[in-house]
């Protein structure tokens, strides 16, 4: 039997768009995350009215045009195939507003949820200002962009991540979590996985587990799932051969990421 924290792509077609995920919380139960992936022909277009969350727009592939408000951000996007490796263009709008979307090209938007805490700014994350990061060493190298850290104070609760993870490698790696509201030490942060794989017959292996093991699934993930993390360590295992990229949601009561590692695994931050 499938994991419940493994979600296939399930379309649902309207108008011109085909929403790929729509993972909000009565689909998910959980509370402070929420996912969409929708899929637009070229000059599809695209509305949704926000009211109490945040969103955080990414042109995953291909060209859109966002509109909120007087913001028109045109034929945003740079890359065909997220496997393209080079950052993206994104927009937050806050709660409360509306906005349109357009496709330029062949498109495929993400659109990332969190609450709405406060009223900010619609913000045109460009390419050019996304954080690139390389983690970890041995097996656990990977590629981060950092598109929504908690660094960035354009959202008031949503954070959002890029990774690329190459074949024979693990990212989210050591295992960590942040799945407890005790800061200094750690956070409590809901997270969602959006997955592909190149080629696309590929898969990886993610795991969320937590210390008491009350919870602990392995699973297969396939290009373009979902996996959700309510709570737990979740580490990812990368195939020969394949190449891994996951877009992450992350929300909690604080906006701070602070994870935890698991300290059965932690001695292989110490090798040299
Ligand atoms: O907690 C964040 C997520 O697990 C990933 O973004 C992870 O941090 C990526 C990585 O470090 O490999």
């Amino acid at each position: 039997m499938a994991s419940p924290l493994l979600r296939k792509p399930s379309l649902v077609h309207e108008g011109d768009a085909t929403i790929v995920h729509q993972l909000l919380a009565q689909d998910t139960g959980l509370e402070y995350v929420g996912f969409k992936m929708i899929d637009l022909k070229v000059k599809a277009r695209y509305e949704e009215t926000l009211t109490d969350q945040e969103c955080c727009i990414v042109a995953l592939t291909g060209r859109i045009t966002v509109s909120e408000g007087e913001h028109h951000f045109t034929g945003i996007g740079t890359r065909e195939s997220v496997f393209e490796k080079k950052p993206t263009d994104s927009v937050f709008v806050s709660g409360g507003k509306q906005f349109l979307l357009e496709a330029v090209t062949n498109a495929t938007v993400a659109l990332c949820y969190a609450p709405s805490l406060q009223q900010l700014p619609t913000r045109w994350i460009k390419a050019g200002d996304v954080g690139v990061e390389r983690r970890g060493k041995y097996q656990n190298q990977r590629m981060v962009h950092n598109i929504l850290p908690d660094s960035d104070p354009s959202a008031s609760s949503l954070l959002v991540v890029e990774v690329y993870t190459e074949g024979g490698h693990f990212s989210s790696y050591p295992p960590h979590k942040h799945d407890q509201d005790r800061l200094p030490e750690e956070s409590f942060l809901e997270e969602t996985y959006y997955h592909e794989v190149e080629p696309h017959t590929g898969f990886v292996f993610q795991r969320v587990y937590t210390d008491n093991r009350s919870l602990d699934e392995t699973m297969s993930v396939e290009h373009r799932d979902v996996v959700l993390v309510p709570a737990g360590y979740h580490p990812v295992g990368v195939p020969d051969g394949y190449t891994s990229y996951y877009l992450n949601v992350m929300a909690g009561p604080k906006r701070i990421w602070k994870f935890h590692n698991d300290p059965d695994h932690e001695w292989i931050l110490a090798r040299q």
